[in-house]
């Protein structure tokens, strides 16, 4: 469990413990290592755990600078990866499942493993295949270093593979500031805020005519419980699973 101190890990990493399917074997936090995390050793890399520790899945709640040298680590030494740290591009995706396909291994990742994230983005994904209109806004923690969420990323990316939403002044020819009407993420306009009180709120706009319809996830900013049954399965169904699968959603 990379990220295993952290707000997110930090209870992931307790939950793995407790579980009886599953054995945490290593944890993964430069403050905490050398000592014990969740009853298991911390290392101070994922480099490090990957030589010391022996493991099935590595699961990732670290931060947008590392995770994609995580996951191409754990795929070199043979590792399926759960990744749930936000900030990866579809670029980087790409490259992940390459590099999974070509070991045969198994890599899953979810801009969010909560249940009603997942719902969310089903229901957004089911509202674009029937409407023409729709922008996305993501409100997210003060601190947080990468923009848009994990969770407003994936649905934007998602959203403009199923269509790009209709306009009728091109975003990026509008006069004024620029970025004041977002930032492109496949064709789908994204604004993020950043506030304290937020720890992941989305909400897809669609229009119809005169009507719309706003689809939101929200979630509370001090639990990070509701992250846990969404990763566990993960961790369970990326045993059986060949290359990169994006999304809690197609996993239940
Ligand atoms: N997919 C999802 O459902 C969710 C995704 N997230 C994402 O998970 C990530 C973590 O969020 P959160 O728990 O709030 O973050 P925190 O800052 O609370 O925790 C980060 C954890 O990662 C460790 N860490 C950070 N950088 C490194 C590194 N380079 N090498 C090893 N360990 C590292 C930290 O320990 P130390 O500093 O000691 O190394 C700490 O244990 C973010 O990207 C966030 O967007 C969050 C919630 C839900
Ligand atoms: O606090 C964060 O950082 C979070 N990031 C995730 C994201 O990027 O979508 C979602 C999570 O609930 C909180």
């Amino acid at each position: 469990m990379a990220g295993a101190t952290g707000l997110s890990g930090g209870t992931i990493a307790a939950a793995f413990a407790a579980d009886p399917r599953f054995d945490l074997t290593a944890c993964v936090a430069r403050s905490s290592a050398g000592e014990q995390v969740q009853g298991a050793p911390c290392f101070a890399t994922v480099a490090e755990a990957l030589t010391e520790a022996e493991f099935d899945v590595l699961v990732d709640y670290t931060q947008a600078d590392a995770v994609f040298a995580h996951t191409m680590q754990a795929i070199d030494a043979g590792r399926r990866v759960v990744i749930g740290t936000s900030g990866l591009t579809a670029a980087d995706y790409a490259k992940i499942d390459d590099a999974a396909r070509a070991a045969r291994l198994g890599v899953v990742a979810s801009g969010n493993f909560a249940l009603t994230a997942a719902l969310m983005t089903r229901f957004s994904l089911m509202a674009a295949e029937y409407l023409d209109w729709f922008e996305i806004i993501d409100y997210s923690r003060p601190k947080k270093t990468d923009a848009p969420t994990g969770t407003a990323r994936e649905l934007a990316e998602r959203m403009g593979d199923i269509k790009k939403p209709a306009f009728e002044v091109d975003p990026a020819t509008v006069k004024g500031e620029p970025g004041l009407r977002g930032g492109s993420v496949n064709g789908v306009q994204v604004h993020s805020i950043r506030m304290p009180s937020y720890s992941a709120t989305v909400t897809s706009t669609f229009a119809a005519g005169n009507s719309r319809l706003t689809i939101t996830h929200d979630a509370d900013s001090h639990s990070a419980d509701i992250l846990v049954p969404g990763t566990l399965l993960a961790a369970q169904k990326v045993m059986g699973i060949t290359g990169l699968l994006r999304g809690l959603d197609n996993l239940l």
